[in-house]
């Protein structure tokens, strides 16, 4: 992996609502097909530095390039190509989206999008839909129709169907139920690997995390306090608060039974 080149980066990030800095000096970067979990109590600032990341807010300083072009840049040709290339599952779904709109013009807006930013697109409404365990007579539902986890799903898909070359995930399967979330990830995990997409996961599930990343940060006070294997941090946490969310496991994940070898 560290041969790969690195095609997401963010550097000197800071960021606030006003009062202390929630990101302080905060740096990171993504290499091809790099999957990478974010893990940090609640409140640190998980999803404001996945919404700094997908350019979907500014940071006060620093910036984030997805392959040397700022996230944030408004010429028309980098907005386009950024929008297909880096794609963010939003911790609430889809917000922002029209709920009369139907599940397969959801998908197909999507695809639309990725073939004016160049990407190859398959546009099959059916194997998206497939690969995130919704069936095809889903297509025709409106948006304001599907569950908390149908949404989450599609969120996904819609994600997917651009092809993009980084994804964002913000606690993307909490609605969805244990079994059908391993197998989502199973799938999005093998999505990831086949089309070299990078992902950064942001979330409390670290079974998820597990499943779906080689590696995780741990975000405090601002910024990266600690990087490696997941069992390794978990096995051996240096920084307080990944022991207070080793403290605060359940006995099942502590014993390594969620953890699955
Ligand atoms: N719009 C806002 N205005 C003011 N403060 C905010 C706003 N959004 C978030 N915050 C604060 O910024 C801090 C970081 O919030 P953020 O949602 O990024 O944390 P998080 O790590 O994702 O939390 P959780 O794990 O609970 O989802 C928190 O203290 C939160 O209260």
């Amino acid at each position: 992996m560290s041969s790969t080149p690195v095609i997401f980066a963010a550097s000197g990030l800071r960021a606030g609502y006003g009062g202390p800095p929630v990101l302080d000096d905060l740096s990171l970067s993504l290499r091809r097909g790099e999957a990478v979990g974010l893990l940090g109590l609640s409140g640190v600032g998980k999803s404001t530095l996945v919404e700094i990341l997908g350019g979907h807010a500014r940071p006060t300083l620093g910036q984030v390039t997805l392959n040397g072009v700022k996230v944030t840049s408004k010429a028309p040709h980098h907005r386009k190509a950024v929008k297909a290339r880096l794609r963010t599952v939003h911790q609430n779904g889809l917000t922002g989206i029209d709920p009369h709109r139907t599940v397969e013009k959801t998908l197909t807006d999507a695809f639309t999008q990725a073939r004016r930013a160049g990407r190859s697109t398959n546009s099959d409404v059916e194997g998206a839909l497939l690969g995130v365990g919704l069936p095809i007579r889903f297509a025709t539902r409106t948006i304001q129709t599907l569950s908390g986890g149908e949404r989450q799903r599609l969120a996904i898909a819609r994600a997917l169907a651009t092809r993009p070359d980084v994804l964002l995930l913000d606690e993307p399967l909490t609605a969805v139920d244990p079994t059908m979330r391993e197998e989502i990830a199973r799938d999005l995990r093998a999505h990831a690997a086949e089309h070299e997409i990078a992902m950064l996961v942001a979330s409390h599930d670290l079974a998820l995390l597990d499943q779906l990343t080689d590696s995780v940060h741990v975000l405090s006070e601002g910024r990266l306090v600690e990087s490696g294997a997941l069992r390794d941090i978990l096995r051996a946490p240096s920084h307080p608060d990944t022991r207070a969310i080793v403290e605060a496991l359940p006995e099942a994940v502590a014993a390594n039974r969620v953890l699955r070898a």
